[in-house]
Parts: structure tokens; sequence; C-alpha cells
């Protein structure tokens, strides 16, 4: 497959000394570094993916990177920040993941999707296991949902509606199409850790409103949900699902991976879907196709665009970020991209 090609791997290089692993430690901070990045997305849902795999930085510097470039009104922008990381005996990489607020999540399944592409070419693997913060999930490279469009599989899970894995403090073992007491909804939401946390609700059709403010509730992390959670509605459409998400560490997003991930298990579960069939899940995005297990297992296939390729010069100790130096734009891809989602339309 042409996306497949090995054209182009980054080299992430950084400037200053202090975060080369083997000067660290000793000198003043004077400046910042130039990261290197892809601009990608899957499914609308937009990062910056670093090449990481060499990198020192710690914590709290990749949470103030993520701020920095994930900043809507900052120069690169996105729902967070994506890592292409290590892996380990039983992994060729791995990913990390900065939401936008510097928070880091479980997982992130349309991240999964771009950082596994870059994974593969950087290994010329075409299938692997990766490792996320606190679990494993199965990438390979896939058969392009539409033309020119790179497409990556993923299999994740299994997800648990157990109430101490989505963090919900209080309310019993869990949660399934059932009111949560002392959230302020009568909706019946079913609790899904993907692991990271989500509730789930079918709805009628989406209010944005409704949705923007109880994910606003959620985000003050109450003692209800005090690790807070990302919080979808979700459509029954002809041939799938629609899902609208205010992701947790970010607000409304045009998809979350995850989200859908529990929402196509949560639909099987609630017998909304039947589990083993292929869901088209639409979102405002794109779409994906998921097919959820009843043992909790959730497969997704779906885009892994890269838009551009740039560098940008950042200081995270002191907060600051320079202006986009472009290096190369990927325009055939984004076309392709935008091709599809019109098709859909
Ligand atoms: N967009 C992601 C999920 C990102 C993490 C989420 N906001 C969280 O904090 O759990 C996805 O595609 O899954």
């Amino acid at each position: 497959m042409s996306w497949h090609s090995r054209a182009r791997v980054q080299s992430v290089s950084v400037v200053h000394p202090q975060f080369d692993g083997a000067s660290r430690g000793g000198f003043p901070y004077m400046g910042g570094m130039r990261l290197d990045f892809i601009k990608c997305h899957g499914s609308g849902n937009d990062f910056p993916l670093i090449d990481a795999r060499f990198l020192t930085l710690d914590d709290g510097q990749w949470a103030a990177v993520a701020r920095l470039m994930a900043d809507r009104d900052g120069p690169v922008g996105g729902d967070g920040l994506l890592l292409l990381v290590p892996g380990d005996a039983t992994h060729a990489f791995g990913m990390r993941m900065f939401n936008s607020d510097g928070s880091e999540a479980e997982t992130c399944l349309n991240g999964l999707r771009c950082t596994a592409r870059l994974g593969f070419e950087v290994t010329g693997l075409d299938h692997a296991p990766v490792k996320l913060k606190t679990s494993s999930a199965q990438a390979a490279l896939a058969e392009a949902i539409s033309p020119g469009v790179a497409t990556i599989r993923t299999r994740a899970g299994p997800a648990s509606t157990a109430c101490a894995d989505v963090g919900l403090v209080g309310v019993g073992e869990r949660i399934v199409d059932a009111v949560i007491p002392g959230l302020p909804s009568e909706r019946h939401f079913t609790g899904v850790a993907m692991p990271n946390p989500h509730l789930v609700t079918f709805v009628d059709a989406v209010d944005e409103a409704e949705l923007v403010a109880l994910g606003d509730w959620c985000e003050a992390g109450p003692a209800l949900i005090p690790a807070r959670a990302n919080v979808s509605f979700v459509e029954l459409r002809a041939g799938g699902l629609f899902v609208r998400t205010y992701e947790r560490g970010v607000g409304l997003t045009d998809s979350c991976g995850s989200a859908m991930a529990a929402s196509t298990y949560a639909a099987g579960l609630t017998g909304r879907t039947a589990f083993g069939a292929e869901v088209n899940v639409f979102n405002r995005g794109g779409l994906v196709r998921a097919t959820a297990q009843a043992d909790g297992m959730v497969e997704i296939s779906g885009n892994a665009t890269f838009d551009y390729d740039a560098h940008v010069e950042i200081d995270p100790d002191a907060g600051t970020i320079g202006a986009v130096a472009m290096v190369e734009e990927r325009g055939k891809e984004s076309a392709a991209w935008k091709a599809a989602v019109e098709a859909l339309a």
C-alpha cells in the first residue's frame, strides 16, 4: 500500500543538551528545544504526534508540551499530544497520550491508529501489540476504508463495566442502561472502561448544550467520579451509530475512538446492536467501522491520516512555543480523507 511506504521517518532532534539523556541533570536550563512532529488525525480527532523514543523529557515537561502544542489558540492545535515511545519485551513500541489540559490518558484509540502507523513506518512491521499506559492493544495495517486513506485496525479491551474500573464511586457494582444516582441527568447511562472512563447514553437526538453541561460537570472531578470521564451521547442510525463526545481533559471533540469503542460495546450489551456484527460508527469527523464482542474486546478500523510534517521551538519549563516551521504538507492524504468524508455525507 502506498501509504505504508517507509518514505519519510521523522527524526526528532532536541536542541538543548538538558534534554539529551547523556547530559541531563547538570546544566542550568537556558532555553527551548526543537520538536519535530507530524500533525495527524483519526476520524477528525487531531494531534501533534512526536517520535519520542529517544527523548528524555519528564512527565511534567510532556504535560507542558501537550498544553502548548494542543492549545487551539496556539500555533499547532489539537485534541491532545501523541507520543511514540519505546516498547518492551513483548511490544515493539508504545504510545502515550496527553489531553490538551496536560492530563495523561490510559488510552486514545483514534490516536493509536496514527501512532501505530508511525511505529510501523519506523520498525518495518505491519502488525504489533502496542504498549499503552495501563494496558496493551493490537494494531495492524488494514485495507483502505476509502481510496488513498491510510487505514489501521486496532483491537482493544476487554471493556469493563465495573464501577471500580470506570471510576464511579458509591453507586454499586455496575451501571448498565441505568440512571446514575448523583449525576445531574435523568438519562440512562452505561459506564464503560476502555480502560479510560466513559459514560455512554443513547438518545433520540444529540443535544450539544446538554452534553457540554454534563461534560463540564464531570470535568470538575466530583465525588461521584473524581478521575472525571468522557461523556458520549449516541444516536442509533440506519447502518450504525452516531457518537458525539465531550472528552475528559479536552471538551467537545469531532470524534473519540475509545468513546466509539465504549459506545459500540454498550450498544451490544444493551441489545441495540448485535455483538460480533460490524457497525458503522459515524461522528463529526467521519466514521470508523467497529465490532464489539461479548467478551469486551472491540475492533476498530479507521483512518490514520498524516496532514503535515513540521517542527516547532518549545520551552516547556518557561511555557513558550514558537511558530510552526512547515517541512512537508501531505496534501494527497488530506484530500483522500476529505473525499472519503464527502462521499459519506
Ligand atoms: N480521543 C481519544 C481519547 C483521549 C483520552 C480521553 N480524553 C481521556 O482522558 O480518557 C480516543 O480517540 O480514544
